[in-house]
């Protein structure tokens, strides 16, 4: 694997949450595969949980990790090509990404989306740049569309705490105060169809997802009756994609709440975090016994040990 961008196949994602597994079990098992070598952390946004575990999974396997804050600590990078730079941007990302080319053996990049430009949005311009550019093995810390370390944290986890072969897996749109990108929720219904969960996805109506990520699910717009007998339920806040970065709906009863499990008294919850605790989730459900959402952050340590050696071997 030189990629670790998005789902593959079902066999490459099984076999990841195995080696997953064995290093959540035994997370020192392969401490010199990465020795001499190293990762660039390349963050054009914040984080918590993706920049600690990655650094973390990195230093487990014996390699070392740099971060660089790009939208702090670094120029402003221009990306179009052809650009005449005579504007705010100080660095080309051709010069930039062969630069960190030069420096590291795999680079590890978390590029959001503006949510004002569809088509490059969607075609995950910011990260192609760096694939093309660096010339080197790519990790996705969050790209535009996708959020393939947490999705495969989030497998992780169902399959840790799952009763039966194939759960009912409901992924949910919530309320939120602000724009928010797609990429999470993309990529859980990817991951989670590619898996071969019974996934069903419940949203206002205007925030159907890209229909590359959906393919297999079933939609629902009564939240209600999506909710009946899950057996997981991922709570996530989306803008619209067709109407492109909006929001079209602030109802608040689309908040998850106990009440709303009446119908799935099995359902356990889940939230890659951060999330704004009583616009999106309730506290009742957050720190109640349903909630899976320290679980999904724990393994994400493991998810970004199991992809990146899989990388370095
Ligand atoms: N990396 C996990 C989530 C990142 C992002 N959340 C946010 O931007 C939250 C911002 C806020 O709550 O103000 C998202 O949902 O895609
Ligand atoms: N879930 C997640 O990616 O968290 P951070 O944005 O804090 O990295």
């Amino acid at each position: 694997m030189k990629y670790y961008t998005q789902f593959e196949n079902k066999s490459l994602a099984d076999q990841l949450i195995q080696k997953a597994l064995e290093y959540k079990s035994n997370p020192f098992m392969d401490k010199t595969l990465g020795a001499g070598k190293r990762i660039g952390l390349i963050f054009l946004n914040p984080s918590l949980r993706t920049r600690v575990s990655t650094q973390i999974a990195a230093s487990n396997l014996g390699m070392e990790a740099i971060v660089l804050n790009m939208d702090k600590e670094g120029w402003a990078l221009e990306m179009e090509d052809g650009a005449i730079m005579n504007q705010g941007k100080v660095e080309h990302i051709r010069d930039a990404a062969g630069v960190l080319g030069s420096y590291f053996d795999v680079l590890a990049l978390r590029a959001f989306p503006s949510l004002t430009n569809k088509s490059e949005d969607s075609e995950d311009f910011i990260l192609n740049q760096f694939i093309k550019h660096s010339g080197l093995p790519v990790i996705s810390l969050e790209s535009a569309i996708r959020h393939p370390l947490q999705s495969l944290a989030d497998m992780i986890t169902i399959d840790e705490h799952k009763n039966k072969e194939r759960p009912k897996v409901v992924l949910t749109w919530a309320p939120h105060i602000k724009a928010i990108p797609h990429a999470v929720a993309n990529s859980f219904a990817e991951w989670s169809i590619g898996c071969g969960h019974d996934v069903t996805i419940t949203h206002p109506e205007g925030y159907e997802l890209d229909e590359r990520f959906t393919h297999g699910a079933t939609i629902e717009h009564n939240q209600d009756k999506a909710l009946a007998d899950a057996d997981f339920v991922y709570v996530k806040n989306w803008s619209a994609f067709n109407e492109y970065g909006k929001i079209l709906c602030t109802d608040e009863s689309w908040m998850l709440s106990e009440q709303k499990l009446s119908k799935a008294p099995n359902a356990q919850v889940m939230h890659c975090l951060p999330v704004r605790r009583n616009v999106e989730l309730s506290d009742e459900i957050l720190d109640g016994s349903r909630s899976l959402v320290q679980h999904q952050a724990q393994n994400r340590i493991y998810a970004a040990q199991a992809a990146l050696s899989n990388i370095l071997k």
